[in-house]
């Protein structure tokens, strides 16, 4: 069925309009009346449906429309277009059992219209284009990324090949001076000719020496240009990571992302040159052919058994190589564990168990490290014993040439020169495809790494200016990343632009991860959490920090100055502001007692402040970042009573429409709040306006009739 049959009567401009700019917000997207009518009119179809697609596809770059029949509809198409006469309807939710489908109809009247058959589900550019990814090539993240930083620096990888084949060339020079000065010069003492000759050689050397230097230049040339793109692409790309769906070890990950440098090694080392040679042994192999005739077959014959040694040695070094990365990395996270976390191991005298974890750690690398140098050595030793079998060889079949008149002397010294570098590369691929096997192994785990949910998926554009910032909760479930319940769930929960709320529970209720899915930060596992009808996963995550002001339960702060971590993503407030902000949290009295003022330096960890200075240097930033919506996970912990009762003041004195959204265990807070939050073992409990809290809290209302009325109210 086409487009063209889904929808029979026309769609006024209007509708198509209001249908656009809705569907688009609760896509995440944005498009006001006015742009959606005007690109209404800007296309033309044969149908309304294929209007609409046109429509969508000139407002959104690359996103695209997709007819679907509502039979093959999954949840994750959600929400999509269903058509009638005259009207366009939003499918929220799918029937299911006894539900039916949830549709919403601009017009719906007493009986709602007969939906189409089909649904207009919109495609985001980043799934099309993912979708294509996947299936055309199936490969990561980080593998696509370096294909594309080599195919950008092709030209330059070429001209490195290019130089390596004229360095091959002056080899052949030197064995060929040999043959000249054994054949013709010594028999007939031509001093003439051999000062000629060497002179050549001379410069043919001098060139050898220059090419390798360009050669060399080169390399340190592409390997700069490759690293510079990929590492900034990298170090975004894991800064991008969702913060609570990325690998949990923080140590083990800096490890992994590290590995990078292996990859990178591998792609613009010079071991690489050797891939440049490698067809050159076929061509030493012709001149020993040309020059030797049978010599040649003894080549032919050790450069496969060169090859079979490397080959047998391959698998076993390449299992270990890998199991001693994986050793490698844990070691890695065991260290930064230790040192990030010295002062309570050392407060709880736990030195001597991270140094049995170390020194088990340390063990098994060694053990490791001990079978790669014996097998690496075997390899080394069993190639080297044949090289020299094979020069043996060529002297051997050489002499029997010689002696049959078909090979002068200063021949055979040509064909020992060329084979011993014949088979010297031949050699060095074993050593080429232990580091493919290694940058491999590397670019595998990183490809793993840089899968995981990001926060630059492309299409999360979705903001708005005009809008009220109401958040809202639909059905909302948690779970930390490989735990199998769900620490969270809540199914509905609407907070007004404004409100000003507090989140209250016991320790380990839930609060702390209810702040971040409010502000952002975490992901949900099902559900979603909205604001001002967006889904916050799908917002502009630079809009959603300029609205959304986050305060975490530990602040942490950067090595640099007290200035540099105020203002820390913000676009350089001036000097007044900055003291203005520093007034308000009471920050002020410590920077103008300090002789270097901003200057304050903060060093690596973010030590160099006290636990109360660090939360008013959090909470400062969120002054000077201005934000509509303040999450704040238990901000006055750390502080004293002053700093706190400054803190309530300045929360008090926010404008009426900045929405205030905080959990503490301090009593005091409360005033604060006109509406109360309680969680119980991740359950929303209790959603009551504050009196409500207080007038149990003084006893005016009994405790269990209150709870009773606490947990119905809203
Ligand atoms: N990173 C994590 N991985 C797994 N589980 C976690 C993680 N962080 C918290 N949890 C669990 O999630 C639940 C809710 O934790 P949360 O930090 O939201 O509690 P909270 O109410 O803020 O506690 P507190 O008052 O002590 O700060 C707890 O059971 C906790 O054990």
């Amino acid at each position: 069925m086409t487009q063209s049959e889904i929808l029979p009567a026309p769609l006024s401009a209007e509708a198509a309009a209001q249908a656009i700019a809705d569907l688009a917000r609760r896509r995440g997207l944005h498009a006001s009346l006015r742009e959606a009518q005007q690109a209404w009119q800007d296309v033309t179809a044969q149908s309304d449906a294929e209007r609409l697609a046109a429509a969508w596809a000139l407002l959104f770059q690359g996103h695209t429309l997709e007819t679907v029949p509502l039979s093959l509809l999954t949840p994750a198409q959600l929400p999509a277009w269903v058509l009638a006469p005259n009207q366009v309807g939003v499918l929220l939710r799918l029937a299911d059992g006894a539900r039916h489908a949830e549709i919403v109809w601009p017009e719906a009247g007493e009986a709602p219209p007969a939906p189409s058959a089909f649904a207009l589900v919109p495609v985001p550019p980043a799934l099309a284009a993912e979708k294509i990814e996947v299936e055309r090539k199936q490969r990561g993240p980080a593998t696509q990324a370096i294909l594309a930083a080599i195919r950008q620096h092709l030209p330059l990888l070429l001209r490195i090949g290019l130089v390596s084949v004229l360095v091959n060339m002056i080899t052949v020079v030197s064995s060929l001076f040999a043959m000249q000065v054994y054949d013709r010069v010594v028999p007939n003492s031509a001093y003439a000719t051999l000062w000629v000759l060497a002179s050549g050689v001379l410069i043919a050397y001098v060139f050898e020496l220059l090419f390798k230097l360009i050669r060399l230049k080169l390399m340190e040339a592409s390997a700069k240009r490759i690293d510079e793109a990929l590492s900034l692409y990298f170090f975004e790309k894991v800064m991008a990571l969702k913060l609570d769906r990325r690998p949990s070890r923080v140590g083990s990950l800096v490890a992994q992302i590290r590995d990078y440098e292996f990859i990178k090694s591998f792609f613009t080392s010079s071991t690489l040159f050797v891939l440049a040679d490698i067809p050159f042994q076929l061509f030493f192999i012709a001149i020993i052919a040309m020059i030797g005739g049978d010599v040649a077959w003894v080549l032919i014959g050790f450069a496969p058994l060169c090859l079979l040694i490397g080959f047998s040695v391959y698998r076993p070094l390449a299992a270990v190589q890998r199991e001693q990365s994986d050793e490698v990395t844990r070691r890695q996270g065991i260290l930064f564990e230790a040192v990030a976390g010295a002062e309570i191991i050392k407060a709880q005298g736990g030195e001597s168990n991270f140094g049995n974890v170390w020194l088990r750690s340390t063990r098994e690398t060694a053990k490791r490290s001990e079978k790669l140098h014996l097998l690496s050595a075997y390899a080394q030793y069993a190639t080297y014993i044949t090289q020299q079998m094979a020069y043996v060889a060529v002297l051997t079949v050489g002499v029997y040439r010689i002696g049959d008149g078909e090979l002068t002397m200063g021949g055979l010294i040509a064909c020992s020169i060329l084979s011993s570098r014949a088979l010297g590369n031949i050699a060095t691929v074993t050593q080429l495809l232990l580091q493919w096997h290694h940058a491999r192994y590397a670019l595998d785990v990183l490809n793993q790494v840089l899968s995981c949910p990001s926060d630059d998926a492309a299409g999360r554009e979705g903001n708005t200016s005009s809008a009220p910032l109401d958040l809202a909760i639909n059905e909302l479930r948690y779970a930390y990343e490989g735990v199998q319940v769900n620490q969270l769930a809540v199914p509905k929960l609407s907070i007004k632009a404004g409100e000003r709320i507090a989140v209250l529970g016991r320790n380990g209720s839930g609060k702390t991860t209810l702040l971040k899915l409010l502000a952002g930060i975490a992901t949900p596992s099902g559900g979603d959490v909205t604001i001002a009808g967006l889904d916050i996963q799908n917002c502009r995550p630079s809009w959603l920090r300029e609205v959304i002001g986050y305060l975490p339960q530990e602040v942490r702060l950067f090595s640099g100055t007290l200035r540099e971590n105020l203002t820390l993503g913000l676009s350089l407030p001036s000097e007044e502001r900055i003291w203005e902000a520093l007034q308000k949290t009471g920050l002020d009295v410590m920077v103008r007692r300090h002789p270097l003022g901003l200057n304050i330096p903060i060093r690596e960890g973010g030590s160099g402040l006290s636990g109360g200075q660090r939360q008013l240097v959090g909470l400062t930033r969120l002054v000077l970042q201005e934000p509509r919506i303040w999450v704040l996970d238990e901000p006055s912990s750390s502080l004293d009573k002053e700093a706190e009762e400054r803190l309530v003041l300045m929360l008090r004195n926010l404008p009426r429409h900045h929405t205030l959204i905080f959990s503490s265990h301090r009593p005091g807070w409360l005033e604060l709040a006109d509406r109360v939050l309680i969680l119980e073992d991740g359950v929303l409990k209790v959603d009551v306006p504050s009196e409500r809290v207080k007038a149990v809290q003084n006893g005016a209302v009994p405790r269990p009739a209150a709870a009773v009325a606490a947990q119905g109210a809203r």
